[in-house]
């Protein structure tokens, strides 16, 4: 008989925590949940007590967490009092690609994990069930096992898989009504024991049928998997869109008709600037890096090129720009609508303005921001962060503007780096007026309608067309 858990307690406040555990909470009112981070300003961010200050902006996440917390969901700094009182304890923390040492710039840095296995090796007096909500990278488990069963405390440890496949601006639909839930343990009995008891705390709102058991290096390899696959979609179209605008085909034409084919299906043929986010590079990154260090050449190759033809995306957008511009942008304001990573999030991670700013700030542009959801600091945080230039040049050429019609007053052109749906409403007969002519505008995410627009007085110039 698996154990019925009623004490959950989550490492990491983050993207994932909090949404995940904001969703068990919410569906499953028997059981305490305890989100705990290291970072006191976002838990202290979750605790407003209004919740639309919540740090993560997601449609429809305020509601659940104001229905949930202080019922059974409590956010803490108290990280040991937590993972003592805890039968269940997720590990949700940050595992980003490293910036030093051996595999620099491609392995996922797996120091938080390590620590937080560390931690609850330290602080458990009782059996515990440890559930790797991280991305991380195939075997990871074996690294987790291996620190917590040498406390020689006695403390029984099972170790469970259960990646998470939430997409951000859709987290909470995601969360409610996943494709499917996936948990990889051990084939021991205890291990199945565990892997059992988590089951039945999704079965708590998941069809059973949806809920996917498999063994840890399965689920461990699938998430990256279907990262790398998703991924792939993207960079695929990216790829014909750069093809069909030196022959005349349309990308959306293109998307449409392929997708109609169910063997390929419409979904993540949608041409962009280039994905962006704190999963997809990262991702592919650590799998390149685990087919390199098997020797598995040919395989690291295959996936690398899809990061490669993104930031050959990327670029290519920032340079169409130049181009366009009389091959010169010295000077010049460019007014970006967007700087998130996709609509619906406040999230920056890996956005593929961040890039396409920086090149244009290389060519000493002048740029103006305006997104609904991104604050000033962040925008300059992005930028510094590249170490391209210094954070004064930063400042001095970029600002955040929160009206959009004021970030394009007076622009020589406009750039879409983020697909709001206001962006469709804007009343564009104004804002052409109030612009440097003539007025270019750079659509990186198809958003605008383009006939419309052109027949304003615009020279637009969208994606694959
Ligand atoms: N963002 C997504 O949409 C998404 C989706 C699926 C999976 N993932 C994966 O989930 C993991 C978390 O991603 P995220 O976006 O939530 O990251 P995040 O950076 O938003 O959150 C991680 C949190 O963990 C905290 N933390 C780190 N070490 C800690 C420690 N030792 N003790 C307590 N707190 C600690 C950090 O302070 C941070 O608040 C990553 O492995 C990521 O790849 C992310
Ligand atoms: O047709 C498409 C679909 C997506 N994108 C871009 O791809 C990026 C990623 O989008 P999306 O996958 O929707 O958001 P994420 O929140 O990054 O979610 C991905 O990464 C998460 C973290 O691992 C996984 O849990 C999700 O399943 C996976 O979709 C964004 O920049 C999108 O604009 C496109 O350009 N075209």
């Amino acid at each position: 008989m698996a154990k019925k858990i009623t004490k959950i307690c989550c490492i990491g406040a983050g993207y994932v925590g909090g949404p995940t555990m904001a969703v068990i909470a919410q569906k499953c009112p028997g059981i305490q949940v305890t989100v705990v981070d290291l970072n006191q300003a976002r838990i202290a961010a979750w605790n407003d007590p209004d919740t639309e200050n919540i740090p993560v902006y997601e449609p429809g996440l305020s509601a659940v967490v104001a229905e949930a917390r202080g019922r059974n969901l409590f956010f803490s700094t108290n990280v040991d009092e937590a993972i003592a009182e805890a039968e269940m304890i997720f590990i949700s923390v940050n595992t980003p690609t490293k910036t030093y040492g051996t595999g620099k710039g491609m392995a996922a840095d797996l120091k938080y994990i390590e620590l937080c296995a560390r931690q609850i090796a330290r602080v458990s007096k009782t059996d515990k069930i440890i559930v790797e909500k991280s991305t991380l990278p195939v075997r990871t488990a074996e690294a987790v096992k291996s620190i917590l069963q040498n406390t020689g405390n006695n403390v029984q440890f099972q170790i469970l898989s259960n990646p998470e496949f939430l997409a951000e601006g859709t987290a909470v639909e995601d969360l409610h009504a996943p494709d499917r839930i996936l948990i990889g343990g051990d084939p021991t009995e205890e291990g199945q024991e565990a892997l059992q008891a988590l089951v039945d705390v999704y079965a708590n709102w998941v069809p059973r049928e949806k809920i996917l058991t498999t063994n840890l290096w399965s689920s461990e390899l699938s998430k990256l998997t279907a990262n790398a696959f998703l991924a792939q979609r993207v960079s695929s179209i990216n790829a014909l869109s750069e093809l069909c605008e030196h022959t005349g085909a349309d990308v959306f034409e293109v998307a449409r008709s392929i997708g109609t084919d169910s063997r390929i299906g419409p979904k993540f043929l949608n041409a962009s600037v280039g994905f962006g986010g704190s999963c997809f590079q990262k991702d592919i990154l650590n799998l390149v890096y685990i087919a390199r260090s098997y020797g598995l050449q040919q395989v690291a190759d295959y996936w690398e090129q899809v990061i490669i033809m993104n930031d050959h995306q990327k670029r290519r957008f920032g340079t169409k720009i130049v181009r366009t511009l009389y091959n010169t942008v010295s000077g010049k304001k460019i007014a970006f609508l967007g700087w998130a990573f996709k609509k619906d999030t406040n999230d920056t991670r890996e956005s593929a303005a961040i890039y396409v700013a920086d090149d244009l700030l290389n060519e000493q542009a002048n740029i103006a921001v305006y997104d609904p959801k991104v604050t000033a600091d962040q925008i300059q945080g992005d930028l510094n962060y590249l170490h391209s230039r210094s954070e004064a040049e930063n400042s001095a050429l970029v600002t955040a503007v929160t009206d959009p019609y004021e970030c394009c007053k007076g622009a020589h052109a406009i750039a879409i780096m983020t697909e709001w749906d206001e962006f469709k409403t804007y009343d564009w007969e104004r804002i052409y007026a109030n612009m440097t002519k003539p007025a270019f505008l750079f659509d990186g995410r198809n958003v605008v309608d383009r006939k419309k627009l052109s027949d304003i007085g615009f020279k637009v110039y969208s994606i694959g067309k």
